[in-house]
């Protein structure tokens, strides 16, 4: 199984690259990652027509997600879940050979109404908001962590 992660735009701030980089090194010592970054829609003016930047980014993420993937939609909205939880969640698609889980993370502005109508599961990582770029790097903290539940190794001190 592989896992995509489609995000919006690239990461502006050093501390964040960098942290990025580590996380996924670590998730690709279980599983092969990869992580697109689509163009991020210019916001212009001082009112953002915040609907056609998020169907116009909308249609870039979608048009990078593959018709067997399962579709993991990140939104502070979603459904709340433990790490084991998330653990589980990946160790079943890794059990059925699911070909691939794509994590999608919107923009400034979040996702389309078509975005997510493309996911399986809508997944918050938390009841509060963060930038799309820190949310990056907390999903694949969270990932990483899961993984290495899934292998019983010493990460997750419970
Ligand atoms: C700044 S947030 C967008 C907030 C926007 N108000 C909205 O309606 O979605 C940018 C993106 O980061 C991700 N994100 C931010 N906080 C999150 C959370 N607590 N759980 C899951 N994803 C989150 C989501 O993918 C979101 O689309």
């Amino acid at each position: 199984m592989k896992l995509k992660l489609l995000c919006v735009g690239r990461l502006s701030e050093a501390y964040l690259r960098a942290g990025v980089e580590d996380f996924a090194a670590r998730v690709q010592r279980y599983l092969p990652l990869e992580i697109i970054e689509i163009k991020e829609e210019k916001a212009g003016g001082r009112k953002p027509d915040t609907e056609r930047i998020r169907a116009r980014e909308g249609e870039r993420l979608l048009a990078k997600v593959a018709d067997a993937a399962q579709v993991v939609i990140l939104d502070e909205g979603g459904r709340r879940m433990s790490s084991e939880k998330l653990a589980q969640f990946l160790e079943d698609h890794m059990v059925r050979a699911t070909p691939e889980i794509a994590f999608i993370l919107g923009g400034a502005y979040g996702l389309a109404e078509a975005v997510r109508q493309r996911g399986n599961l809508i997944l918050s990582l938390s009841d509060m908001t963060f930038t799309h770029q820190m949310a990056r790097l907390f999903l694949l903290e969270q990932i990483y962590r899961g993984l290495t539940i899934v292998r019983n190794e010493p990460y997750h001190n419970r």
